[in-house]
């Protein structure tokens, strides 16, 4: 599996977003899209999950052009790629209702979750889908609960769940743990490990550098024209090739 916007370019108004740019993430890597704020990660992130059109180029999943698909079929790829974003988003109902939603969308259980759950909690409790992308989380014992009387962080757990339970190829996380505590943020970067393990694909933007360094393989680094670098995060953090990424990374402002 490879998920790839190729040339890409989004423009709000006359005001240029992102211009020619070109990036792409394969089955089991963590790639972190860093950049300031503005810079236009979500924006990419809202590309790669073809829910937004690009002006120019396009997005590839697997050498198939999306844009070129008629809307079911592009909407067939488009249930290959699940989305957490940095508000949980649950609706009015209990925590396992939630993360079923994923699989009515899917319309199947996949064998696949059910043998990469048992594989990190063991295959002694969970019985089903919902509770098998539950344990994922830490959460397999909260499934009756109403989702409005999670916590924070736990409705953020609840979300990545949900998406777990769609059995996408490609997950897009559009800082998911900002708004989170330690705790939690650090249950959501074992299970952002898990499915890398798994042959997911993974896209991570975010604000902090130390998770970017935690999580990914990989780090693209967004300014203001287009991916400044693109590389091992390791490499990227410690040696950039670019001035601006070393500026960025030191805590200058760039632009
Ligand atoms: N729907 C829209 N209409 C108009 N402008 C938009 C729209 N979406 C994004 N923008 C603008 O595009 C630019 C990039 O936004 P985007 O949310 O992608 O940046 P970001 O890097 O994710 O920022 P942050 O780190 O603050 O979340 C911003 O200037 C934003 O105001």
């Amino acid at each position: 599996m490879v998920l790839r916007a190729r040339d890409v370019a989004v423009s709000y108004g006359d005001e240029p977003v992102l211009e020619g740019l070109s990036v792409g993430v394969e089955a089991g890597d963590v790639l972190a899209v860093i950049g300031p704020s503005g810079v236009g990660k979500s924006t990419l992130l809202r590309l790669l999950a073809l829910a937004e059109t690009p002006d120019d180029g396009t997005v590839e999943l697997d050498g198939t052009d999306a844009w070129a698909l008629d809307n079911g079929d592009r909407l067939r790829l488009r249930r290959r790629i699940g989305m957490v974003f940095q508000e949980a988003n649950l609706f009015d109902a209990s925590v396992a209702r939630n993360v079923e939603y994923g699989l009515r969308v899917r319309r199947l259980w996949s064998d696949r979750l059910r043998d990469w759950a048992a594989s990190i909690v063991g295959p002694s409790t969970p019985t089903d889908a919902v509770t098998e992308a539950l344990s994922v989380v830490g959460l397999a014992d909260r499934g009756d609960q109403p989702a409005g009387s999670l916590s924070g962080g736990e409705a953020q757990r609840v979300s990545f769940a949900r998406a777990l339970a769609y059995d996408p190829d490609v997950l897009l996380l559009d800082e998911p743990t900002s708004d989170l505590d330690p705790r939690n943020t650090a249950l959501i970067e074992e299970a952002v490990s898990a499915a890398r393990d798994r042959g997911i694909g993974v896209v991570l933007a975010t604000h902090d550098m130390h998770q970017a360094e935690r999580v990914a393989d990989r780090a693209a680094v967004l300014l203001g024209d287009g991916i400044a670098e693109i590389g091992p995060t390791d490499r990227v953090f410690e040696d950039p090739n670019d001035d601006r990424t070393r500026q960025f990374i030191s805590g200058e402002l760039v632009y």
